[in-house]
């Protein structure tokens, strides 16, 4: 059974229309605006009749361009905002009518928004979660155990929230989200401003919490290694409308046609060599070197095709067989250039 049921999702924002005045400006302005504009709105709509569902244990990138209406979906699943139309169910409650119930059923981290108390310690920032989420105290040293472990909080514990780093804090705020065990976790964009370093730790950590805790993942994020690295599925959408929903797997080998196979040569002779004589089934190459990409077409072609045609010519330092990234795939696709 669905972990989360998502069933012809919508919201409209509602906003003031404001006009400039020539002649008025400061708070005569702001008068006049609000009698002379009451009952005048434009309506945005940020989320358009999407559907779908998660399953437990899943792990879900949830992707679009600015403006695609990822938090707004993200907001409707965590309670703090309220659907125009249609219908969401998280773990079996509603999540906006039931609100306190709801808030034990999932962790959220918002990547530019702090959770934690700012002056104090971040020990007694989680001290003062127990209380809140009633934890009783053998499952909270049970965890935090478990939390301060793969999170590497030890060294961070008695700092103050805002003595730490971005990426120290991330972490602190993704342990906080989890401290009363949660089966989901909302992540909107937990990597942004990150160092490559603290990411990589960072996706670790996110895919140990799943593997090991079970956690069910949905993660919004514009850095599309977040996605390769944690998620096995994927939903993509644009304007407010979903435009794809399935695995990662499937997106790859549906939309990315083109592989690359990677090859060293002995000598810059036979690296020059191969680039005049490239395999019919090469569609373009690079060269740095005596190191040559070869980008082929995996629908025409395989990768031993390639290889071995490579290996019957020239003799080889190091071959190496590469996952086609998905960037400019899902460049193309926020393009409108795939479907
Ligand atoms: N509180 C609001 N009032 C009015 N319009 C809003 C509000 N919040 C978002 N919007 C509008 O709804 C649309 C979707 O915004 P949303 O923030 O959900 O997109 P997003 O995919 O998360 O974007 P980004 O990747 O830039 O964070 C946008 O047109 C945005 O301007």
């Amino acid at each position: 059974m669905s972990l989360i049921t998502v069933n012809e999702l919508s919201k409209i924002y509602q906003v003031r229309n404001r006009k400039k005045s020539q002649k008025h400006s400061g708070i005569i302005n702001s008068f006049k605006q609000f009698v002379s504009l009451h009952g005048k709105y434009q309506c945005i709509t940020a989320v358009n009749n999407i559907s779908f569902t998660i399953d437990s244990g899943d792990t879900v990138g949830f992707l679009g361009p600015n403006g695609a209406g990822k938090s707004t979906v993200v907001k409707m699943l965590s309670g703090i905002l309220v659907p125009t139309s249609g219908s969401l169910e998280v773990n079996g409650l509603i999540p906006h009518r039931d609100r306190m119930n709801h808030a034990l059923n999932i962790g959220v981290v918002f990547g530019q928004k702090t959770t934690l108390w700012w002056d104090l310690p971040l020990s007694d920032s989680f001290d003062l979660l127990q209380v809140i989420y009633e934890i009783t105290p053998q499952e909270y040293r049970t965890t935090m155990k478990w939390l301060v472990d793969i999170l590497e909080l030890e060294p961070i514990l008695d700092r103050p929230v805002r003595q730490l780093s971005l990426g120290q804090r991330i972490r602190a705020e993704i342990a906080a989200a989890l401290l009363h065990r949660p089966p989901v976790l909302f992540l909107d964009e937990p990597t942004i401003g990150l160092d490559i370093a603290v990411k990589q730790r960072i996706r670790a950590a996110l895919r140990e919490l799943n593997q090991e805790w079970g956690v069910t993942i949905l993660l919004t994020t514009h850095d599309l290694r977040d996605i390769e690295e944690i998620c096995q599925k994927l939903i993509v959408i644009d304007k407010g409308q979903m435009i794809y929903n399935g695995s990662l797997a499937n997106f790859r080998e549906q939309f990315c046609e083109n592989r690359v196979i990677r090859v060293a040569f002995k000598d810059l002779h036979s690296a020059n060599k191969l680039a005049q004589e490239l395999p019919p089934e090469v569609m373009h190459m690079e060269q740095n070197g005596i190191w040559v990409s070869l980008y082929y077409d995996h629908t025409k072609t395989s990768a031993a095709d390639i290889a071995s045609h490579v290996m019957n010519k020239y003799t080889l330092m190091d071959l190496v067989i590469e996952e086609p990234s998905i960037e400019k795939t899902v460049a193309e696709l926020y393009r409108g250039e795939v479907r």
